[in-house]
């Protein structure tokens, strides 16, 4: 193969997006000069003419514009060099009919955990969308893992696997480009139809209407089947059963297609569900992911993994092969030592006017362009395609013979050691690249030991969740085994984004009310600075990975600093309110102040409008909106975790979001507050707080009868930034005052919040 590859054309390319990168770079130098400017003027006029109570909140008002310095500095490397990549699947194979290579076995990997707050319907929907990719049958296989071990899962991955037998054939056949039957039936399959891809006239018209029934029928089942399952399994249940694994395809009725052409067999599906015990630690979906991948290596050992959440469907078929393309190129400007493809997360629920900035535009239409021209993107948990054998814990190709040969020649009791007692398992780690599958009697004995590796004990004294697969360590899994497990040790990972017209590869949801936004917020940001902080893995701290690229370096430290911003968002909502209401100027050079905020407002209105193609003010002003909004919340709360996780308090957990609300008011652009906790109370006290502020201070500062007789030019930043919060704030200040609906802020958090502000304005303002 290594001959033919270089007569290959390769299969990937990308390219530097030039003009963009000057752009980010002339800016950043602006800001930077701006920002520069700023703190030393700070330093020097205010810091020395201050006095008694106006030190500590000078000092206060530097430290907060350093640590906003520091992030923006950090998150600057992910601006670099943004790069666009493109995969040709074609050119794949076509190398492939000339027998010049062979598609490794791929294992789809897909996790849940819970059928109440995950409906079953849409789970199923997400396994038979990976069933149906565009793959050999032969060499594609479909683990999903059920933390719950709810019957109720299992019985619906059967009647899932029982349609698939009609969907794949049928999706192969009519070459449909939307594997996802849901969305298929609801009309994306318009495309195929108008598109001539679409074979057969009629006769593929009748056959859609025979698979439309089948699924429908298989849609009420499974429905029937939840109406009836409430209460069935209880929640004691879900956290203490034994460990369960079946393949599904062996043991239905029909017989076991051993022999039907690799092309066209059915993909295997595989139920598994790990052994749960209240004392042993479970260690949310990095431990499902583990279990799926021993289980896998027992049954079909593939090469590669494509993980997704049990929410995140395949949108294209073509997305396996794609992914591919970048493994399999051996040929320059392929990537070295790649590890993974990461697919951007791209949702299906999003709104025009996306009020909770769910489409995580910051991550995945900017940084991850930005990553992907230094030594790719993050591994974001879903929609990412990985080497098993990088997963394992080897290291590059480059650094030892072949990953093969690492393991190859490790001796029995270390690779027992690593993996586990399972001879089975240790085999398969031995034979990875060995491409042959195992004959199928082996294959048999090697699924006895299924249940031995999903069960608690088989962890214990193991590498697994440290040495091996994914780490333990922090609940943000996919961030924390991406820098550690895969950047440190010299992998890079490459970054497959569809730019329009091209289908996203694959669609998942997102929370569609406000309090779960932000918890699930909360979560990512107590788990990445639970990183950040620690003496152990602070990336700025990690040698290997600043040898390796600085700028990486400071794109993952960025994110392990991410919550910091509550503290300068703190000393804002604060201190510029409470000294204008006793008439102090905070920002003693105006015109300073006022360039370096059109400076950042603009950047950020570029970044926006560049993701979106276009000028996208409203965007704009959500995103400007829920950061502000989301520092005093997840952010914050997310410091508080982290911290408490460190002294050892308590243990950061993994809030799982639910997948099951219509999200009406989120479609409609008002913010939805049901089930808001203590989790939204700073933001709203803070707002109370600046608006109050804003409109004594200021009728003080008319009337003059403020205690520091000043001009209005001089408090003019103050009254510009106070005016910018309340107008950020309003639907909070809306929530809470004036509309009646059942969604506004409940009364207790409204009560509350004026309570504290009322407080906060008799001792300080
Ligand atoms: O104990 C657990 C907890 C979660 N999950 C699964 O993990 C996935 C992600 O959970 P979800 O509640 O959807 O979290 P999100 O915040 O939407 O997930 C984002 O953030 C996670 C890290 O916090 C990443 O792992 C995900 O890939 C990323 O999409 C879901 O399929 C869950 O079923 C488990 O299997 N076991
Ligand atoms: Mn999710």
């Amino acid at each position: 193969m290594a001959s033919a590859a270089g007569e290959m054309r390769p299969f990937s390319a990308v390219r530097v997006n030039t003009p963009l990168a000057f752009a980010n770079r002339l800016m950043a130098a602006v800001h930077a000069a701006l920002a520069a400017a700023i703190i030393s003027h700070r330093v020097l006029r205010h810091l020395s003419a201050a006095s008694g109570g106006g030190v500590a909140v000078a000092v206060a008002m530097v430290l907060a514009d350093l640590t906003l310095l520091f992030l923006w500095a950090l998150s600057q490397a992910g601006l670099w060099r943004p790069v666009s990549r493109a995969a040709f699947p074609e050119r794949l194979l076509a190398a492939r009919r000339r027998s010049e290579l062979e598609l490794p076995g791929l294992d789809v990997l897909v996790v849940t955990a819970d059928p109440d707050k995950e409906p079953p319907l849409a789970v199923m929907n997400t396994v038979v969308s990976a069933m149906a990719l565009d793959y050999p049958g032969g060499r594609l296989g479909v683990y999903l893992s059920d933390d719950a071990g709810s019957p109720l899962t299992l019985l619906a991955a059967r009647r899932a696997y029982a349609f698939a037998r009609a969907w794949v054939p049928f999706c192969r056949k009519y070459s449909v480009q939307c594997p996802w039957p849901e969305r298929y039936f609801a009309g994306d399959d318009d495309q195929d139809a108008g598109g001539g891809d679409r074979r057969g006239g009629d006769e593929a018209a009748e056959e859609r209407q025979r698979i439309k029934k089948l699924y429908e029928k298989f849609k009420e089942d499974i429905e029937e089947a939840c109406r009836k399952d409430k209460r069935g399994w209880t929640n004691e249940n879900r956290q203490d059963h034994d460990a369960y694994v079946e393949i599904i395809n062996a043991s239905s009725e029909e017989e076991e297609e051993e022999d039907a052409e690799e092309e066209t067999a059915m993909p295997l599906l595989v139920y598994v569900s790990r052994e749960k015990r209240r004392a042993s630690p479970h260690h949310f979906k990095a431990g499902a992911l583990n279990a799926l991948l021993r289980v896998s290596a027992l049954v079909t050992n593939a090469p590669y993994v494509l993980v997704l959440d049990c929410d995140m469907s395949c949108n294209s078929r073509g997305s396996a092969l794609e992914a591919m393309c970048f493994h399999l190129d051996h040929s320059p400007p392929a990537p070295e030592n790649l590890a993974f493809v990461q697919f951007p997360q791209m949702f299906h629920n999003l709104s025009r006017n996306d009020i909770y900035t769910n489409d995580l535009r910051y991550i995945f239409a900017t940084r991850w362009i930005g990553l992907d021209g230094l030594r790719g993107p993050i591994l974001s948990g879903t929609g990412f395609c990985a080497r098993r054998d990088a997963l394992y814990g080897a290291t590059p190709p480059a650094a030892t013979s072949s990953p093969t040969e690492e393991f190859w020649s490790m001796e029995a009791g270390e690779l027992a050691r690593r993996f586990g007692h399972s001879g089975d398992l240790v085999a398969s780690v031995r034979n990875l690249h060995r491409q042959q599958p195992p004959a199928s009697s082996e294959t048999k004995s090697r699924r006895r030991d299924a249940k031995l590796v999903a069960s608690c004990a088989y962890e214990a004294g193991t590498g697994w969740g440290d040495e091996s697969g994914f780490m333990y360590q922090s609940v943000i899994e996919d961030y924390f085994t991406g820098y550690r497990r895969l950047f440190c040790r010299g992998w890079t990972s490459a970054y497959c984004y569809p730019t329009p017209p091209a289908r996203p590869a694959f669609l998942g949801s997102m929370p569609t009310n406000l309090n779960d936004v932000l918890v699930q917020n909360k979560r990512w940001m107590s788990g990445m600075l639970a990183v950040g902080l620690s003496t152990k893995y602070c990336p700025l701290a990690c040698r290997e990975l600043l040898a390796a690229s600085v700028p990486q370096a400071m794109v993952i430290a960025y994110f392990g600093f991410a919550a910091l911003y509550a503290f300068p968002a703190l000393c804002y909502a604060t201190l510029p309110q409470l000294c204008f209401l006793r008439g102090v100027p905070l920002f003693a050079a105006p015109w300073l102040a006022a360039a370096a905020f059109a400076s950042s407002l603009l950047q950020h209105l570029v970044e926006v409008s560049v993701a979106r193609r276009g000028l996208a003010l409203r965007a704009w002003w959500n995103e400007q909106r829920f950061w502000m909004l989301n520092a005093v919340t997840g952010q914050l709360f997310g410091c508080v975790a982290a911290v408490q996780d460190m002294l050892g308090v308590a243990a950061l957990d993994f809030d799982l979001t639910s997948k099951a609300s219509d999200g009406k008011l989120y479609q409609e652009g008002v913010f939805d507050f049901t089930g808001c906790s203590a989790l939204l109370l700073p933001a709203t006290t803070l707002c109370v707080l600046n608006a109050v502020a804003l409109v004594w201070g200021t009728w003080r500062m008319v009337a003059g009868g403020g205690r520091g007789a000043l001009s209005p030019g001089e408090m003019f930043p103050q009254v510009f930034l106070l005016s910018y919060i309340t107008a950020l704030s309003y639907p909070l200040l809306e929530g809470m005052f004036l509309r009646q609906d059942h969604a506004r802020v409940p009364a207790r958090i409204t009560a509350l919040s004026v309570a504290l502000a009322a407080v906060v304005l008799a001792l300080f303002g």
